[in-house]
């Protein structure tokens, strides 16, 4: 497709059919293509050498595919991707879910209103931080606040660098300025809770065109029909737009590492502490706690942060011992701090 950008378009060789996946569920793709949307299959092999679920394709994927006549597209390969955005499966599994792939921009859509929460706009910015792509803070229903600066402090207080936008989205006051934090060919999904406004926002990015819903029947593996939905569109300016259900409650997955780009206040300051293991309590010389005296930074955030380097210690403890064996490390007489 003329969509793509070079990463992508220099996987392909010429005369092969490329597309990109809109749409996946038990089996049943649905692939956006020059031609339009068509339905995609996986052929059987897939099944048999696929080790883990991120080795399926997934919304987001570019996909080279064979397809005679007016069949479906089968899916030859999946290009290599450059972000993969995905959480840990629900249940006491360590899957990793594969949500969606190849995204550049998460906008992390919060309200002004009540559901205002930083710790949780903390926690998403870490999130993306370890799917590669970029976080863009989004604050809607910015008619209703009346601490619109105070809140937009707060917020560059948890997340040093990222870019914050307050908008009124029912309005489309803000819209502008914000979809300059994206080029062409990029692509960009939401998240954030229920009734923040993802939905009146996407309304607004979407063209009178996009929008429509396209809608394609196909039969899952089981050879039962479905209809399935897009979920991925076009923006005016030429960049995708993601929309899937599922991404708003997100657990956390990932590298230990990458909570230090979060909290990198948090990092530079413990480096100038006196003890290198120190713990921030009630160390001689800690400069965290020097820091917390003097409100340069926050009690909250501190506890934030550890509270993330437990739950990602606990993570990889499982992985490598087991539930049980963990549990005991972590809670046993050898606790493990
Ligand atoms: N006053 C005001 N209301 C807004 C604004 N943005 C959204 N709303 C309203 O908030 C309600 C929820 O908005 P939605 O766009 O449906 O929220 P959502 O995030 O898509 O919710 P889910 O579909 O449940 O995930 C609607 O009644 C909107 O009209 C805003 O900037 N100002
Ligand atoms: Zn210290």
């Amino acid at each position: 497709m003329n969509l793509m950008n070079e990463f992508f378009s220099s996987q392909v060789i010429k005369g092969e059919q490329v597309g990109r996946i809109s749409f996946s569920a038990h089996g049943v793709y649905s692939i956006v293509t020059d031609a339009g949307t068509i339905e995609g299959r996986i052929p059987g092999r897939f099944y048999h050498r696929a080790e883990e679920s991120k080795d399926y394709p997934a919304v987001g994927d570019w996909v080279v595919y064979q397809r005679e006549n007016q069949g479906p597209a089968i899916v030859d390969r999946v290009l290599n991707r450059k972000t993969l955005l995905s959480r840990k499966k629900a249940g006491p599994g360590l899957d990793e879910q594969v949500m969606v792939a190849n995204v550049d921009v998460v906008l992390v859509v919060t309200s002004l209103t009540k559901e205002f929460n930083v710790r949780r706009i903390e926690r998403y910015v870490q999130q993306v931080y370890e799917s590669g792509a970029r976080p863009v803070i989004v604050c809607t229903k910015k008619d209703l606040c009346t601490q619109v600066n105070q809140r937009m402090y707060e917020v560059e207080r948890v997340a040093p660098g990222v870019p914050v936008h307050c908008l009124n989205t029912i309005e489309g006051e803000g819209v502008d300025a914000l979809v300059q934090e994206w080029n062409e060919y990029e692509t960009v999904v939401l998240i954030g809770s229920s009734g923040v406004g993802k939905s009146t926002l996407i309304n607004h990015l979407l063209s009178e065109h996009a929008q429509e819903t396209q809608e394609v029947r196909a039969q899952d593996h089981r050879g039962r029909h479905t209809t399935t939905h897009r979920e991925l569109f076009r923006l005016l300016d030429g960049a995708f737009l993601i929309d899937t259900p599922g991404m708003r409650e997100m657990q956390l997955w990932g590298e230990e590492s990458t909570i230090d780009q979060t909290f990198l206040d948090i990092d530079q300051l413990q480096k100038q502490c006196k003890f290198r293991d120190c713990q921030h309590e009630t160390e001689p010389g800690c400069a965290v706690r020097r820091a917390i005296n003097d409100g340069e930074l926050e009690e909250e955030r501190l506890n934030n942060y550890r509270k993330l380097k437990r739950e990602l210690k606990r993570l990889a403890l499982k992985e490598k011992y087991g539930t049980q064996r963990t549990n005991r490390m972590l809670h046993g007489p050898n606790k493990i701090q």
